[in-house]
């Protein structure tokens, strides 16, 4: 086939867009007819009308009404009325960021297509694109920087869709700026929900969940950026089930500080090493008793009840513990709390560690926690050292997260179907909501709760 300077006609072009955005001509034409037909009073009406009827749903129920109009109503405002996403200025921001082709021979330059544009949060859209005949989501994961200073975005991750289409995750401010406060705790056990915990919020408005039964958490943050939120959820989810003796915890807290709220709930608990070592030694004993139990009952899954409860060990300072500690209480650890990560799950033991520093030696076995959490770091390499590989560059900036107290329980997840970092912050349990939680989950046999 021959090649020509010429470029398509300005008729095919404007005939394309049409069929692309076929709502811009199919509604006037609609509003034509309705006047032809109906008469402009009639027509009128029904506008006014159906105006009245959005007002009144605006006033009259704003939940619905941001959960279902909003995120419509600003992606069309952000398509069509911001000049980044329009034709030309849209033209200039791939271009200023190397992500057009231009044709050998024609010169004739290609822009990557907008497919559509959502917008679940006042602070972030989701803006979908086509990809160019050659381009790779890596190219645009490497320009994302660059993106969001065209964009004037504070953060721009990059979400591989399907094949030829990109989501680019655009974050114009900081989603939250208040405090979560945490829902009621469950009234009775039958309340209690281990499959789905709620633990906060996520950047597009709607609530973060994780299932806890069958699973393990890690929470990565520095100082001060709010670990122990992502805990005392989990906890706060679990209190009728501890006070029934259905879940029963196992606490490890090396710095003494906090966690130790839990002493009078928890069925063991340490802080000096001895101890340490002793309880996660424990532990797996119980682990490997509940193996023999599972295969005398012939089941080969793990159901909660009072004679096989949830075994859940909470791990505060896992670096300490499996890294930098005593050598006696490394060793200790690096002993079982492998075999714990690996075995465990299926046969009803959970683990939620915390750490401040994630280097390779004090992450065991890192894939094993399913889900893990990265807040605020202290170095851009943590994101990829917790989340995995490519996060940070996908759009998990957490060391970018400002250090100040408003910033605290803000961070990371990893979406687990497009493996795409997501940015959620955790409610936040105060001194009266762990009072409460320790109250409801009383336990009445507390004379068992050994060591410490
Ligand atoms: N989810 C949250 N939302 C809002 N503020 C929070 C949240 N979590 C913690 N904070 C605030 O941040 C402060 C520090 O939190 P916290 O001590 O739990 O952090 P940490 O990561 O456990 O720190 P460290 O590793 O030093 O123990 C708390 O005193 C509280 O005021």
């Amino acid at each position: 086939m021959g090649t020509t300077q010429r470029r398509q006609g300005w008729e095919w072009r404007v005939a394309g867009w049409t069929v692309r955005h076929p709502g811009f001509v199919a509604m006037p034409a609609a509003a034509a007819a309705s006047v032809a037909q109906f008469g402009p009073a009639t027509v009128g009406g029904a506008a006014a009308g159906a105006l009245a009827a959005g007002v009144g749903w605006y006033r009259g129920h704003p939940e619905s009404w941001e959960a279902v109009v909003a995120p419509r109503l600003r992606a069309v405002c952000r398509r069509w009325l911001s000049r980044a996403y329009l034709g030309p200025g849209w033209s200039r921001v791939v271009e200023a960021c190397g992500l057009v082709t231009v044709h050998r021979v024609t010169g004739v330059m290609s822009v990557p297509r907008i497919i559509r544009i959502r917008s679940h949060s006042p602070s972030t859209e989701t803006v979908y694109v086509r990809l160019l005949f050659g381009q790779t989501p890596k190219l645009w994961e490497e320009a994302a920087e660059a993106l969001a200073v065209a964009l004037r975005a504070e953060r721009i991750g990059v979400e591989r869709v399907g094949p030829q289409v990109i989501a680019l995750i655009v974050q114009r401010s900081e989603p939250f700026d208040q405090v979560i406060v945490p829902p009621d705790l469950p009234a009775d056990a039958d309340a209690a929900s281990l499959g789905r915990v709620y633990l906060g919020e996520t950047e597009y408005g709607s609530d973060w969940h994780a299932p806890l039964i069958g699973q393990h958490w890690l929470v990565s943050g520095a100082t001060g950026s709010g670990k122990n939120s992502v805990t005392w959820m989990a906890l706060r989810a679990c209190a009728p089930l501890i006070r029934d003796g259905l879940v029963r915890l196992h606490v490890i807290n090396p710095k003494g500080t906090e966690l130790n709220a839990l002493t009078p709930v928890a069925y063991r608990y340490a802080e000096s090493d001895g101890d340490i070592v002793e309880v996660l030694s424990g532990f797996w004993e119980i682990m490997q008793d509940r193996k023999k139990v599972l295969a005398e009952q012939g089941r080969r899954t793990f159901d909660m009840s009072h004679h096989t409860p949830l075994d859940l060990l909470l791990v505060d300072e896992l670096g300490a513990v499996t890294g930098y500690g005593d050598r006696s209480l490394t060793r200790g650890a690096q002993a079982v709390l492998p075999l714990i990560l690996s075995q465990a799950r299926a046969l009803g033991g959970t683990v939620i560690g915390a750490l401040q520093e994630p280097t390779k030696d004090v992450i065991p076995q890192r894939d094993l926690f399913s889900l893990r959490v990265c807040l605020r770091s202290t170095s851009a390499g943590h994101p990829d050292m917790v989340l995995g590989e490519d996060m940070r560059r996908r759009g998990a900036l957490a060391d970018e997260i400002p250090n100040e107290p408003g910033s605290a329980g803000i961070g990371f997840v990893v979406k687990q179907r497009s493996r795409t970092p997501m940015r959620v912050r955790a409610a936040y349990c105060d001194d009266t909501d762990v009072a409460d939680l320790v109250r409801v989950a009383g336990w009445p046999h507390t004379e068992l709760a050994a060591t410490g």
